[in-house]
């Protein structure tokens, strides 16, 4: 019998490894005949959306509180990998079809979109690595080179810290940068400005999940004027060096009749009155992004928001849309967001977050590209930000290693394409119409 290819998998399994919150979650590893080999982590969100993919836990209460992935993992070695041991790993859009196949259902509840995705972009790595191209490179083709604007989040709330404010993500969005290096030393300046701040006024400085502060304020809009505050100490001009980006994660304030600030001072907003808010807070400050103004159900509230503000910022679908090509279609079909969020996990392949990109591409909508609040020491999503040249992305801040993990390859990748990269700056941000 003729020897197999060299680009065929030789093996594949799966075990169960932590993420950043110390909850258990999905690896796979890859191996090709040549030896060349792909190992991904696959991260984890705390305020998910509701459409998506599922992300499969034991529910065994003996392990991790029920939280252990030994279902996803073993999905993977006794399902996955009999069916795509011998197979070319090039084929990602094939092989990632025939997991979806393999799996049956819409939402990947049968197999776990935890288990696809971990072998899905391990599959990636390991053709990378077979065709001897960086990750960037192999996904991108020979024209990647675009770094993204980073938009460090700095002060956490919501779900992603115990403190009093309601909105979720306060990022800054160091834009008036020549390189994504400089970005990154105007960023984590200003985050040790902050910190000095915080502690000046005696304030905590302890940290969220996703490595911003979180400290408990008499308000939202007080997180806001510190963080200008801190811009300036740091030697930067608000709204001309660095901007502002926030993610209210409106879905998880959604209640009867509207949204409520259940953390700070507990009152009761119509839609109406959140777009006004909204409205507000961009007529006083340096805002360039909107993130899940409001929730996920609320499509009627996003069509007028989309109408009043899609020219002034842009309004990117988190929950809303779940890094899903359907959803993101009928967002297109109704006029609402200008931007989409591509999460990898949310939608649970390689294959369909580019289908999502380009469908995003195709229409002049946005693509803000992000990390999930558990993540890991993997990086895919920086290899990927380049690849898809979107201009944009958020991964956290910088003392939390999972976080700096993702800069530091966007420091890799940039000081790798050397004269040939170019940063992204502020025209990134869409401010048209949807
Ligand atoms: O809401 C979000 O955008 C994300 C990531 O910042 O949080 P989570 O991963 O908890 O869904
Ligand atoms: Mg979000």
């Amino acid at each position: 019998m003729p020897a197999q290819p060299a680009c065929h998998i030789s093996s594949l399994f799966a075990l169960e490894v932590l993420d950043s919150r110390g909850n258990p979650t999905v690896e796979a590893c890859v191996t090709l005949n040549d030896g060349s080999s792909g190992r991904a982590i696959v991260p984890s969100g705390a305020s998910t959306g509701c459409r998506e993919a599922v992300e499969l836990r034991d529910d065994d209460p003996a392990r991790y509180q029920g939280r252990g992935v030994l279902k996803a993992v073993a999905n993977i070695n006794d399902l996955i990998a009999p069916a795509l041991i011998g197979q070319r790993a090039d084929e990602q859009r094939r092989l990632d079809r025939l997991m979806c196949e393999l799996d049956g259902t819409d939402s990947k509840s049968q197999l776990g979109a935890n288990a696809i995705l971990a072998v899905s972009m391990a599959l990636t790595r390991a053709a990378a690595s077979h065709h001897h191209q960086p990750l960037y490179r192999y996904l991108g083709g020979s024209n990647a080179h675009l770094l993204p604007v980073p938009c460090l989040n700095v002060i956490n709330g919501g779900r992603h810290a115990s403190n009093n404010l309601d909105i979720q993500e306060f990022k800054i969005v160091p834009h008036q940068a020549s390189s994504f290096a400089e970005a990154i030393r105007m960023g984590e300046e200003t985050f040790h400005a902050l910190k000095t701040l915080l502690a000046d006024s005696g304030l905590g400085t302890g940290i969220g999940d996703e490595g911003g502060f979180a400290p408990m304020l008499t308000s939202n809009e007080q997180a806001v004027e510190l963080i200008l505050q801190a811009i300036e100490a740091a030697g930067y001009r608000p709204g001309e060096d660095i901007s502002l980006a926030l993610d209210p994660a409106a879905s998880e304030m959604a209640d009867t009749g509207g949204y409520r600030f259940s953390h700070s001072d507990n009152a009761l907003r119509s839609a109406d009155e959140m777009i006004e808010l909204w409205q507000a807070w961009l007529d006083r400050y340096p805002i360039l992004l909107l993130e899940d103004p409001l929730g996920e159900e609320d499509w009627a509230g996003w069509e007028t928001l989309t109408r009043q503000l899609a020219g002034r910022v842009e309004l990117v679908g988190d929950d809303l849309l779940c890094t899903n090509p359907e959803l993101l279609q009928r967002a297109i079909d109704r006029g609402v967001a200008n931007s989409v969020l591509i999460k990898p996990n949310q939608i649970g392949t390689v294959t369909e977050t580019l289908d999502c990109v380009a469908l995003a591409n195709r229409h002049g909508y946005g693509c803000y590209l992000s990390h999930r609040s558990g993540d890991s020491e993997d990086t895919f999503i920086a290899d990927l930000a380049v690849a898809i040249g979107c201009g944009h992305m958020k991964t956290g801040s910088g003392c939390r290693s999972e976080r700096v993990a993702k800069f530091n390859q966007l420091l890799r990748i940039e000081h790798e394409l050397g004269s040939q990269a170019s940063f992204a700056g502020r025209g990134t941000f869409r401010t048209r119409s949807a």
